[in-house]
């Protein structure tokens, strides 16, 4: 048979965590001749970085694509690997396929090609596997949302909620269902996550704006965001990256988070917990919930009110937070 651009090919590789993050279809491939029509990454494995990279071609893909797609995972390097002609089927359906529906707690998270039944009382998302990270399906994901779901049984109220290093934005807008009048925030050190982020509000009716109910984005590393300083203290503050950040981020992280407020944490391994739950009582902050999913433990903790009852303090210019080390933000 001979190939022509009705065909559906695939190249499959072994990536890191970081490499598979990295990805962004959009820089560097297109004008390549049979450049991918659509790249995914999964982790493959309970390890960080033990990830697999598909990319989907309309037609046989020549040389450059493949090593345009090698490029993005230079860790595969000596890895032998050769597309593959893909049967007639939707490709994009294809390269979501074994994508089950998550049910974690309250929420189901689904892609458009396999919604399934949403169980009865169930908050549903749409989320497709894409450039960014957060189907639902990793460990530290279910976690979060596990975790919000508990604070909300619990009784817990909140105004302003940020969740930094949104990936497809599913923290957020599950935080903002669960506490439906908060002003709430979402941002990634990745701009692209930001834009998937964007999309994702879209499909699933989170409307996008400053006031209560809305949600409002950013790009950024951390907190070093005008908005994201001006929007502080928060009283809940989510965060699922890696345990390396979320100890550098510590003093931030604490200082943007109102008095008496929570703050959730994932990303970290069950080894790393201790280290990470040490960095944040450094600054303050009292371990107040476990929740462990396989390795991955998601970590609640509570900022002590000084003086009793949470207590909301203006961060940002003319604030009672106006000092030292604010300005390196
Ligand atoms: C493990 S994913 C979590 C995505 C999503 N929140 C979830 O729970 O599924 C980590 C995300 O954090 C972002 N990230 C990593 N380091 C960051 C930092 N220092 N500041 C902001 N975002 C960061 C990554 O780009 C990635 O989208």
């Amino acid at each position: 048979m001979s190939a022509d651009a009705t065909e559906s090919w695939k190249l499959t590789l072994p990536c890191t965590r970081d490499e598979a993050e990295a990805i962004d279809v959009s820089e560097g491939l297109e004008g390549i001749a049979g450049s991918p029509v659509i790249i995914t990454s999964e982790e493959i494995e309970d390890d960080p970085d033990s990830w697999r990279l598909d990319a989907f071609f309309s037609g046989k893909p020549g040389k450059a694509a493949v090593a345009a797609v090698r490029a993005l995972a230079p860790s595969s390097a000596g890895v032998k690997a050769t597309p593959e002609r893909v049967p007639d089927e939707d490709w994009i359906t294809l390269s979501q396929a074994g994508i089950e529906p998550v049910h974690a707690a309250r929420f189901y998270v689904h892609t458009s090609g396999n919604k399934g039944d949403v169980p009865p009382g169930a908050k549903a998302f749409q989320i497709e596997a894409s450039r960014a990270f957060g189907t639902g399906h990793h460990q530290t994901t279910t976690g979060c949302l596990i975790a919000l779901d508990a604070l909300k049984v619990n009784g817990k109220r909140f105004r302003n909620i940020v969740d930094i290093g949104t990936g497809t934005g599913l923290l957020a807008f599950a935080a903002l269902h669960l506490w439906p009048r908060a002003h709430a925030t979402a941002s990634d050190i990745d701009a692209a996550a930001v834009d998937v982020t964007r999309e994702n509000a879209a499909v699933n009716g989170v409307p996008l704006g400053a006031g209560p109910g809305t949600l409002a984005l950013a790009a950024a590393p951390g907190l070093e965001h005008p908005l994201l300083i001006g929007r502080a203290p928060y009283d809940l503050i989510v965060a699922n990256i890696l345990a390396g950040p979320l100890i550098g981020l510590a003093p931030t992280i604490a200082m943007a988070l109102a008095e008496g407020g929570t703050l959730v944490v994932a990303g970290l391994l069950d080894w790393q917990a201790d280290a990470v739950t040490a960095a944040y009582r450094r600054q303050g902050l009292v371990p107040s919930g476990r929740t462990q999913i396989g390795d991955w433990p998601t970590l609640t903790f509570r900022k002590r009110a000084r003086y009793g009852a949470a207590r909301t303090t203006r961060l940002g210019p003319g604030g009672a937070n106006d000092a030292p080390g604010f300005g390196s933000w």
